[in-house]
């Protein structure tokens, strides 16, 4: 059996709609993955398949942040800022990855969350429950983005490993676009760490800078 599965065995493309939001109406894309069932999402705004470097966000779940409002990590702000950014262009895709908590789920991020709590940073926590520091994979990327002809991406990220990612994959990061929030009380260590420990390239670029609250 090869290493990796050709993509299209990967995950089926099911069915779409249309997904109003505040800032534009999307279309909402339903990927289901073979292997595990989970349901993967694209919302795509705009002609996205003529071949044109695309904007783009691949973001991984964060139950906590992008719908319990969270202020310990930046995904929710993330999230916004990205759908307002494509909005703002008229053009360009979000993946919507069920990988939740750096891909060991929300149960262990929790207990990371407690492990925190008592003391240790957001990779420590997760190297004291057994698992890598960040677990995730995006190998659906490729054939989620194949779905819509997209070759090449700027992709809306602080985080140079999924540059290389995406890279590896073949799926070409033509330029970087940076996604920065505002600092507050409760995520100041948490996007320290990602600096210090994980490589995230945090340095302020004020266009680049989302909403939030304030250190
Ligand atoms: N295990 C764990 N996962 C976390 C923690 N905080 C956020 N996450 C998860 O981390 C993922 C988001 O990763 P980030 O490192 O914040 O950002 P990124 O996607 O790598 O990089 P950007 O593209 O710059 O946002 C989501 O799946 C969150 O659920 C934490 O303390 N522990
Ligand atoms: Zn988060």
């Amino acid at each position: 059996m090869p290493a990796t599965l050709p993509s299209e065995e990967l995950l089926d493309y099911t069915t779409s709609c249309l997904l109003p939001t505040p800032w534009a109406q999307f279309t909402l894309h339903a990927f289901v993955e073979h292997s595990t069932g989970k349901e993967h999402l694209a919302m795509t705004l705009g002609d996205i398949s003529n071949g044109e470097p695309v904007l783009a966000r691949v973001h991984s779940e964060c139950l906590t942040g992008d719908v319990l409002f969270s202020q310990r990590c930046d995904c929710g702000a993330q999230l916004e800022g990205a759908l307002k950014k494509i909005a703002d262009e008229g053009r360009g895709i979000l993946l919507y990855l069920r990988q939740e908590g750096r891909g060991i789920g929300l149960v262990n991020k929790i207990r990371a969350y407690r492990l925190q709590e008592a003391g240790a940073d957001t990779v420590e926590a997760n190297l004291q429950l057994g698992f890598h520091a960040d677990a995730r994979n995006y190998e659906l990327c490729k054939p989620m983005l194949a779905q819509f002809d997209i070759k090449s991406l700027r992709l809306m990220t602080n985080n140079p490993r999924k540059i290389d990612a995406m890279e590896k994959l073949g799926v070409k990061v033509s330029e970087r676009v940076p996604l920065l929030v505002n600092r507050n009380a409760f995520n100041n260590s948490y996007l320290n760490t990602k600096e210090a420990k994980l490589g995230h390239m945090m340095q302020p670029q004020l266009d680049a800078v989302v909403e939030d609250g304030q250190l």
